[in-house]
């Protein structure tokens, strides 16, 4: 390091250092007062005392907080620039207005001109003032707060407009520093209060009914998820909650015994389990098959009282279907920590849950049934149907009562289509109702999105109009994507093997990004001509910006090391250009990103995000050489290792971002 940046480095850090010390000062005086107000309760009016004592708490927090985030600065968290801005912020509005109780609004602008993010405080600030009686004009508590700012590394300067929005622009050696440790830490998550213990309930077929497009929308967006969620560190549990228990399996199993006598000691090459299932519906409903039907009720009977060979049966049934289903996980790369966790997991438990409601005064009689009524929710639950039988209702009952109590997630998380959200949103309540958990201290929480439709916009199924089959579709994407390939005369270049790894990156990245890049509560339509478009946010156009990035430095002839070498031995990188400053931006956004992602579990906030960055990289692109080569000899005469550090920084963000999406990108395409 030079003389210059070495003296600027112990300048800053003498300045931090003061800073430091001046918010703790406040807090300690704060924490002060809030004492003596507490101490002195006695005197005075109580209730506005106990107001007074409650600001400063607030107050207190919120220094805290800023504090915490400050002193962090050595060591390995990682804030968002816009929390650390919200820190400067907060200790502005407090140290103008210490009785304040709002909370500070910072957030990104989309216009540059307006700089880099926009604080509203002050119109928030204006409000709150008149309702007190003061009359204060929002861009003069604007200024206000400005000069109240602590001193700090992130601000270069700030801009009030009119209105009284504060425009914030960042320092470039902020910025520099935070994309060094980006890269030096290969894109870390950012930190979280909180680790929790999550559980994400998703894909969650039907056994012997085949997992259908809605089956694979929750599969998609549940482990992607499940990925973000793991990534900022929680500690997930994926379970599938398949429905592998209930009276359709009498049927099966009658049908079993019929169909393959001797399959407790042959395994029945049951091929086609959808086929099976038609077959035993058709005998079940069909009234020249009275004996069948009263012996499909027998084998659910059996079933109930765990008899060895229904068990078995049952299990044959079950692994069927598992298996099928896997086939589509192991395809589209589906994490294989999901595991199945269905209805029958929770029978056992059924009868002590509506033991439990029962005693608890919960439930009512009413035609034979058992009825829970839940505040707030339109039709009651049924717990016990008239003939004994539990429900749905019931089984959902018992799993939630389960993962909470035994379990006992802080987060649990339902990715079901958004028809359920009734369901479910029951269920949760009558949780709380029972006093299963505190909502203060547990959270549940239905993750619903919309229906599948087909390019005619109904509701997608085949020409002929029965249901897809997952199976058919993903071969129908390979195919699809194997033509486009070929249409770009791919498979001359490309080896065998590197064609098909294209070819496979491209079919399922499409189907998964087509689903996770639009808002998930709507309906989406499914389109193989829209999803294997190359232009705008689509997988094949962010897998070829991935793979022409990654290509760039393979291409310079410059080295990892020495580009590891480079980055260890710069403190600060030259970004001067006005296009090198703005993908750096863009690129340290990416914390920004996924907290905020984490907070809505809106994946297609990601999506943006990527296409954003591609885009962002390719104005940096066009105009910025990596590699300057002599036009007439072709040999290099200049070789920006920035600008290759910034190459690798954007594709080692998209590869996090693809990670996360599920999506696996391709070196060569
Ligand atoms: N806990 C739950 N209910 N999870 C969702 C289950 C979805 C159900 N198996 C279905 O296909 O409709």
């Amino acid at each position: 390091m030079d003389l210059v940046s070495a003296t600027a480095l112990a300048k800053r850090t003498d300045e931090q250092e003061r800073e430091f010390n001046d918010l703790k000062a406040v807090v300690e005086k704060t924490e002060r007062t809030a004492d003596a107000l507490a101490a002195d309760k006695s005197a005075g009016d109580l209730e506005s005392l106990a107001a007074a004592n409650a600001r400063l708490n607030f107050r207190k927090i919120h220094l805290q907080e800023a504090l915490r985030i400050r002193e962090s600065k050595s060591a390995d968290a990682i804030y968002t620039t816009q929390k650390r801005l919200e820190a400067l912020f907060h200790v502005a509005v407090v140290t103008v207005y210490p009785m304040i109780e709002e909370f500070v609004n910072i957030v990104n602008t989309c216009d540059p001109r307006h700089g880099d993010y926009q604080c509203n405080t002050a119109m928030q600030l204006c409000q709150w003032l008149k309702k007190q009686g003061k009359s204060e004009k929002a861009v003069d508590i604007a200024a206000l707060l400005v000069a109240a700012l602590p001193p700090n590394d992130l601000i270069e300067s700030t801009k009030i407009n009119p209105i009284g929005f504060v425009n914030v622009f960042l320092r470039n050696d902020y910025v520099t520093e935070r994309l060094t440790t980006l890269l030096r830490k290969n894109v870390p998550p950012p930190t979280i209060p909180k680790k929790f213990k999550v559980i994400v309930d998703y894909s969650s077929p039907n056994i012997a009914k085949e997992m259908h497009v809605g089956h694979l929308r929750s599969t998609i967006i549940g482990d992607s998820i499940a990925n973000l969620l793991e990534f900022v560190g929680h500690d997930v549990l994926r379970l599938s909650h398949i429905g592998d228990w209930g009276t359709q399996f009498g049927m099966l199993i009658a049908h079993l015994q019929d169909k393959f006598p001797n399959y407790l000691s042959v395994s029945p090459p049951i091929g086609d389990l959808q086929s099976f299932y038609r077959e035993a519906k058709v005998r079940f409903d069909d009234p020249n098959e009275p004996e069948f039907k009263k012996r499909a009720y027998n084998c659910v009977v059996e079933l109930q009282s765990r008899n060895p060979d229904s068990i078995k049966a049952w299990t044959m049934i079950v692994d069927v279907s598992d298996r099928e289903n896997k086939q589509v996980y192991k395809r589209l790369k589906i994490s294989d920590k999901l595991q199945n966790r269905g209805e029958s997991f929770y029978d056992e438990m059924m009868k002590d849950v509506v033991k439990q409601l029962d005693e608890g005064g919960h439930l009512k009689l009413e035609d034979g049934r058992k009825l829970m009524f839940v505040p707030d929710c339109p039709i009651p639950m049924t717990v016990v149907k008239s003939d004994g039988g539990f429900t749905y209702d019931t089984s959902d009952m018992a799993t939630i009562r389960h993962r909470l109590q035994v379990e006992k997630c802080d987060w649990n998380i339902y990715v079901i289509d958004s028809g359920q959200k009734g369901h479910i949103d029951m269920v949760i309540k009558a949780a709380e109702v029972v006093g299963w958990y505190n909502p203060s201290e547990q959270k549940n929480q239905f993750v619903g999105f919309g229906l599948v439709l087909g390019e005619d916009s109904k509701k997608f199924k085949t020409r002929s109009g029965t249901t897809i089959r997952l199976s058919e579709l993903l071969d129908e994407g390979l195919t699809r994507s194997a033509a486009k390939l070929q249409e770009k005369n791919r498979d001359k270049d490309l080896s065998k093997e590197e064609f098909e790894a294209a070819r496979d990156a491209v079919a399922y990245g499409c189907i998964k990004y087509a689903d996770l890049s639009k808002n998930r509560i709507s309906d989406y339509i499914f389109s193989f001509d829209k999803m294997l478009e190359d232009r705008g946010n689509t997988a094949v156009y962010l897998l070829y910006a991935y793979t022409r990035i990654r290509a760039i430095t393979r291409n310079s002839g410059v080295s990892a090391e020495s580009l590891q070498e480079y980055l260890q031995a710069t403190p600060r990188l030259p970004l001067d250009h006005p296009k090198e400053f703005k993908l750096a931006k863009k690129l340290i956004q990416f914390h920004e990103v996924i907290l905020s992602v984490l907070e809505s579990l809106l994946m297609n906030g990601l999506c943006d995000y990527v296409y954003e960055l591609s885009c962002v990289f390719t104005e940096f692109y066009d105009v910025c050489y990596c590699i300057e080569k002599d036009r007439k000899t072709g040999e290099i005469v200049r070789i920006h290792k920035h600008r290759l550090l910034l190459c690798e920084a954007t594709s080692a963000v998209m590869d996090r971002c693809f990670k996360i999406l599920g999506i696996t990108p391709v070196s060569k395409m």
